[in-house]
């Protein structure tokens, strides 16, 4: 069964179709990329999946369940999480405060239960553990408006972990890296991959084609093409549209 499964999915914001009658499967396991040209309707759709905005028309189904008009919060606790393009971060606080709020924000009521002493140690335990899933830990004390543009995506990864997603939706996770940088987000989300599905949004087309195992193509809010790297690549209308001459597509 597909994890998440979008039908007939539309969104109209007054004249302009930026989301137009969506069908998309994504199955357990995959890294799925999303890939289109500027304004073709990539960030709306993430919203829609996300529940940041209501559907015109059409359905999502998580986990089999109908959950299209579920609120966002909702949809975390079912194992939807996302980043987001812009960074989301408390900058004037630590990494380990930032993560100890998504992880409180996970957790909810379940921690009224535990002593303040105990709820404090488990709470910096479940932290640290996400802060060593996107490498860091070595930073834990460290304020976020000190660490790199890089390591800041990367919490931005790591907030959306520590909800414990079945789903992890990223939104231009390599937006503004360096070489190197994107290299470290690159093996994240190889790493990541083996535990969670991931849907990546993505410009960077080297990098795309390297970590996806089936690649969707949206162009004026439509999908045009759903295949496998290789499929994508050989797909002539693709080309037409989107991928053109574009390095990434060798
Ligand atoms: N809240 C909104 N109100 C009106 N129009 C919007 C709104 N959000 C997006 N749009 C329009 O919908 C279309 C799709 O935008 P969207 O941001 O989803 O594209 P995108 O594929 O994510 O683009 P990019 O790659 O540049 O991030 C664009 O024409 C945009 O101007």
């Amino acid at each position: 069964m597909s994890l998440l499964v979008l039908e007939g999915l539309s969104k109209q914001f007054g004249g302009l179709a930026a989301v137009n009658n969506c069908n998309l499967c994504i199955e357990a396991g995959e890294i799925h990329a999303l890939i289109g040209p500027n304004g073709a309707g990539k960030t709306t759709l993430i919203n829609l999946i996300a529940g940041m905005l209501p559907p015109s028309r059409g359905q999502l189904r998580f986990q089999g369940e109908n959950i299209t008009h579920l609120p966002a919060h909702q949809r975390v606790h079912r194992g939807l999480a996302r980043t987001f393009q812009i960074t989301n971060l408390f900058k004037n606080y630590t990494v380990r405060t930032n993560l100890e709020l998504a992880v409180q924000a996970r957790a909810g009521s379940s921690f009224r239960f535990w002593q303040p002493v105990a709820r404090e140690k488990h709470l910096t335990e479940a932290a640290l553990a996400v802060a060593e899933q996107v490498g860091l830990a070595g930073r834990f004390e460290r304020v976020v408006g000190q660490l790199s543009h890089g390591e800041q995506r990367q919490l931005e990864v790591g907030l959306a972990l520590a909800s414990r997603p079945r789903l992890l939706l990223l939104d231009e996770p390599m937006a503004g890296l360096g070489a190197e940088e994107s290299e470290r987000m690159v093996a994240l989300i190889a790493q990541l991959a083996q535990h969670h599905t991931i849907l990546l949004v993505e410009h960077d087309m080297g990098a795309v084609f390297r970590l996806a195992r089936r690649i969707s193509v949206l162009v004026y809010g439509q999908v045009i093409a759903s295949g496998s790297p290789a499929e994508i690549r050989a797909n002539p209308e693709v080309h037409k549209a989107y991928l053109g001459d574009e390095g990434g597509a060798k």
